[in-house]
């Protein structure tokens, strides 16, 4: 499991640490200068390995791997994707490689993350690099700055080279380090080093890939450390070399999108933060209610922990022991989002799969899924809403041929408005598309809500918040955890980084390829998650905070099983559900099915 430090923890680690004269910045320079020097060191020898155009293709090879649209990975990369730790001083696999004669530019702020930076610098002059540091601000690290010139760096103040001369100059190096500000930063980048950052943005863009491979220090400049905001300009990094530990900001969308890949240098931080064991013991769940950010745990979920968690069956099983989830989906205007919420549920060990709708629709998923039961009967989850029409209160009849009936009948069963005698009583439900419009009580955590940004921004709209789908892409760590305490049901936001909030912990889980963005995969992942509510029911209505975890499992299986079907190239939603017992089988067995 990845778990994200606030910027506060990440003080209080320090503290005693500096105190004590541990070196850690000494520590953190270290690491950044190795993986600098392995990554300019790689990109060398690939191009010197290829034809007589070799050196020519080095160089290009040296240039950052985002796509020309900016977005790190799409269909190559997860975004946000975190790599392993790393110890400041182990190993040191670029050190070897030649990196003499390459040029890196660095962007230094006044702080300590600028400090980092220049001691990094210092490294790679010694190892034979051209390295020129950019001061945006007129103080800088002293015994950095100090220690970068002795060793042979050239320092210029952006206020002598000016910006356009500072984007010439970055177009010409082969690596540029950003270190304008880390955990100390506040807001959106001020002047100078706002202007200075969002000119080499749109340098990036307009360069695509004949922009320099970028490293982040810490963070990339600019983003928001504790809610991954991006509140203004920010250079996209294609990796991130951050120290101690994960920060919030690194796994949380829209800021995850512009860290690359995430590396973690080991500065001899405790092993949890200094709040941690209060937290684990509640006391999250009692800040739970304020919109502090800070409040809960960031975490992303890896394949073992979903290995522990997934409803594996034992000898003694029976399949009504392993749950059966119950789907009202599709219309007959609408019928493959059944089809495709019943593959799922089914595909990823559901011990049985009922399905509630019109005959026509009953009759489709049956063709594709003859596993499944059309008529009612117990259930232990219930799967409502895709493939179902937003509810219209204006229109009298509906053309849902009663599927709104349906899903109001099962929700007041899984609030518990009904009593246990009629429906089954609460139960685990997922709630999707159609169903998110038809939300008459207060939700238990039990029941999760899966909508897409957009979904999210109108039941927002219903609760009285002025909110639309850009606004939530903005922030979407506050808006679903705002959702979340205005309906009390816990909230599954989808999106290229999905975020998982309820009465906890957050997850925000980065598994899915850009391919997963089709018509249909939501329905999938609806049944998937069915399916682990139903294995594990009861235990989600009594532990509050279970439901989150089995979401966010649910988001990662969901996301490799595409990531499996897509093999770089498109994918249709389908055949993600068809992925989804091999992804299951490996993740049971230890491996970690990328
Ligand atoms: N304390 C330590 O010994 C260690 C700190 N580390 C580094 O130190 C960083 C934190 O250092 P600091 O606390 O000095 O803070 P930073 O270097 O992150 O930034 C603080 C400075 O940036 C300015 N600033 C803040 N918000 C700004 C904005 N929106 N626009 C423009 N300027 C802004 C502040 O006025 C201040 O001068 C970490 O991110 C990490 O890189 C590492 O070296 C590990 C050890
Ligand atoms: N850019 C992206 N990268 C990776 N996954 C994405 C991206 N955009 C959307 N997704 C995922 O694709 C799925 C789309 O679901 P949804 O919008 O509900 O579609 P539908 O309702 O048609 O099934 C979700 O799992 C979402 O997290
Ligand atoms: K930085």
């Amino acid at each position: 499991m990845k778990d994200a430090w606030s910027s506060d923890e990440i003080r209080k680690a320090e503290e005693p640490l500096i105190a004590a004269g541990e070196p850690l910045m000494a520590r953190a320079a270290y690491g950044l200068a190795q993986v600098v020097l392995r990554e300019v060191a790689l990109r060398r020898a690939e191009g010197r390995a290829g034809t007589a155009d070799g050196a020519r293709q080095g160089r290009a090879r040296l240039r950052g791997s985002l796509g020309s649209d900016g977005l790190p990975g799409q269909a190559r990369v997860r975004p946000g994707r975190v790599v392993g730790r790393r110890t400041a001083d182990a190993g040191a696999p670029g050190g070897r490689g030649d990196v003499r004669g390459a040029h890196a530019v660095l962007l230094v702020g006044p702080g300590n993350n600028g400090g980092d930076t220049l001691f990094a610098g210092a490294h790679l002059v010694r190892r034979g690099m051209t390295v020129t540091a950019v001061l945006a601000s007129a103080r800088a690290h002293e015994a950095g700055l100090a220690a970068f010139r002795a060793a042979g760096g050239r320092a210029a103040s952006l206020a002598d080279v000016r910006v356009p001369a500072v984007v010439e100059l970055a177009l010409g190096a082969d690596v540029i380090l950003d270190g304008l500000v880390g955990v100390g930063a506040r807001g959106a980048l001020r002047p100078p080093a706002g202007g200075l950052v969002r000119a080499l943005a749109d340098a990036r863009d307009a360069a695509a890939d004949r922009w320099p491979y970028t490293v982040a220090v810490d963070i990339p400049s600019g983003i928001g450390v504790d809610d991954g905001a991006v509140p203004g300009p920010v250079l996209r990094a294609d990796r991130t070399v951050t120290f101690g530990a994960l920060k919030p900001g690194l796994l949380l969308p829209p800021a995850a999108q512009t860290a690359g890949e995430v590396e973690l240098v080991d500065v001899g931080f405790p092993a949890s933060p200094a709040s941690g064991a209060a937290r684990r013991n509640g006391v999250a769940r009692h800040a739970w209610g304020t919109t502090d950010p800070a409040a809960g745990r960031v975490l992303r979920l890896e394949p073992a922990d979903v290995a522990a968690l997934w409803p594996a069956p034992g000898a003694r099983d029976h399949k009504y022991t392993r749950g059966a989830v119950g789907v009202v989906a599709g219309t007959s205007t609408y019928p493959g989002a059944a089809v495709l919420a019943a593959s799922g549920a089914v595909l990823s060990g559901a011990g049985m799969v009922r399905y509630l709708g019109p005959e026509v629709v009953g009759t489709r998923v049956l063709l594709a899924r003859p596993e499944v039961v059309v008529a009612g009967g117990r259930v232990q989850s219930w799967v409502l809403g895709p493939g179902v029409p937003a509810l219209d209160p204006d229109d009298e009849g509906p053309d849902d041929d009663g599927q709104a009936r349906r899903i109001f009948g099962a929700l007041a069963a899984v609030t518990g408005v009904l009593s246990e005698d009629v429906t089954g009583g609460r139960m685990p439900a997922v709630v999707d598309a159609g169903a998110l419009t038809m939300l008459e009580h207060r939700l238990p955590p039990s029941v999760v809500l899966t909508p897409h940004a957009g979904e999210l921004a109108e039941l927002l709209r219903g609760l009285g918040h002025e909110v639309d789908r850009t606004a939530v892409e903005a922030r979407p760590l506050h808006w679903a955890r705002t959702a979340h305490q205005a309906t009390g049901g816990t909230i599954l936001l989808k999106g290229a980084v999905t975020v998982v909030a309820g009465p906890g912990d957050v997850y925000a889980q980065a598994d899915a390829p850009a391919w997963t963005a089709t018509a249909g995969a939501g329905d999938v992942l609806a049944g998937i998650l069915g399916t682990l509510l139903a294995g594990r029911s009861r235990a989600v209505v009594e532990d509050e905070t279970l439901a989150a975890r089995l979401a966010a499992a649910a988001v990662l299986v969901h996301g490799r099983a595409a990531a499996r079907a897509s093999a770089g190239g498109p994918v249709a939603a389908l055949e993600i559900a068809r992925a989804v017992p091999a992804v299951v089988a490996e993740l049971l067995a230890g491996a970690d099915p990328a």
